[in-house]
């Protein structure tokens, strides 16, 4: 295991593996490097990291880790700071929700340190953000995918799996691309549909009355739109490419469906919405505890 971890951005996800680790026997010492002064305090006051440090070079000393917990956009100015620090030994990894992108910061910004960068994203999360969400079971039993490059070193990819197995994450690897392809389709489409679906109705002169009634089905539908604005845009804008396909398939599903509403097409509409319910029963089935 680690002996000292440093955490760009001590949030819920960073946060939360700082509590995982420290329920091990010997827990590494955690050093936190945030952009606001204040989220790093409250990170201390919690008890989430055992260090705040706003100089790179010495929250680097004797780092055997660095994990970058922050918005994606924010990779490579993280990279651009630590790289004249890192020793052969350190290990650098993230948790961003992006891994295409991520992967070809880090190529770029690690020059001939590249091969100890590994990237990482634990499918585990909640809408809540900031220190004072993260928890110590987030991990446990959620999927956590490397995309290791040809070049990454084959010991760097088991520590870092390691690191997440010791969380209790199960761990896989994937090409960053596809990667980036399954996560449009299932976590950034949803989330970009809950915030179109949220700020149609919020912009409404009757919004109020429409939230008054709005009951579990919506709170089901709506939850996730109220993460976390910097993060999504960020996502967003990384997988802009794949987002826009799953957008126009997804829209494409839309006009289908008006069509078969247009025409009173009850066989159509119950054939739908039964092979859609058959399909989410058996995923939500098959998942019992995952995300
Ligand atoms: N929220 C979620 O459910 C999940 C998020 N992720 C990814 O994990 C990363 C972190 O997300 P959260 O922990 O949810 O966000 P968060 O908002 O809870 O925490 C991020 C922290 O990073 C800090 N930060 C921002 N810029 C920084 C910089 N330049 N240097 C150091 N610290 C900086 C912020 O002050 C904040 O404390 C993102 O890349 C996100 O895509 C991955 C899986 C799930
Ligand atoms: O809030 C939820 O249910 C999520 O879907 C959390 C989440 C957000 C972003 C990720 O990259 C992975 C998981």
């Amino acid at each position: 295991m680690f002996k000292k971890i440093v955490i760009f951005g001590v949030g819920l996800i960073g946060g939360s593996v700082s509590l995982a680790l420290k329920k091990l026997p010997h827990p590494p010492h955690i050093t936190g490097v945030g952009r606001s002064d204040h989220s790093l305090q409250e990170a201390l006051g919690l008890g989430l990291i055992d260090t705040a440090e706003t100089n790179i070079a010495n929250a680097l000393t004797d780092a055997d880790l660095v994990l970058i917990a922050a918005p994606v956009a924010q990779t490579p100015a993280i990279l651009r700071t630590i790289q004249p620090h890192l020793s052969a030994n350190t290990i650098i990894t993230d948790a961003g929700s992006t891994k295409s992108d991520v992967m070809s910061y880090a190529k770029a910004e690690l020059g001939s340190q590249f091969n100890q960068f590994v990237g990482g994203h634990p499918i585990a999360g909640a809408e809540k953000s900031g220190p004072s969400a993260a928890m110590a079971d987030l991990y446990i039993g959620k999927n956590v995918i490397l995309t290791p490059d040809a070049a990454t070193d084959a010991d760097a990819v088991k520590r870092v799996a390691a690191l997440w197995q010791a969380c209790g994450a199960v761990v896989s690897n994937m090409s960053p691309q596809a990667h980036d392809r399954v996560f449009a389709a299932v976590s950034h489409l949803p989330h970009l549909l809950a915030f179109a679906l949220v700020e149609d109705l919020a912009k409404r002169d009757n919004a109020e009355l429409l939230f008054k009634f709005a009951a579990s089905g919506f709170r089901d539908f709506t939850r996730i739109a109220g993460s976390h604005p910097e993060m999504w845009r960020d996502i967003a804008l990384a997988n802009k490419q794949a987002l826009l396909e799953e957008l126009n398939t997804y829209q494409q599903a839309v006009s289908e469906m008006t069509v078969l509403l247009e025409n009173n097409d009850d066989a159509g509409l119950f054939a739908l919405f039964e092979h859609a319910s058959r399909a989410r029963n058996e995923w939500a089935k098959s998942k019992t505890n995952k995300t």
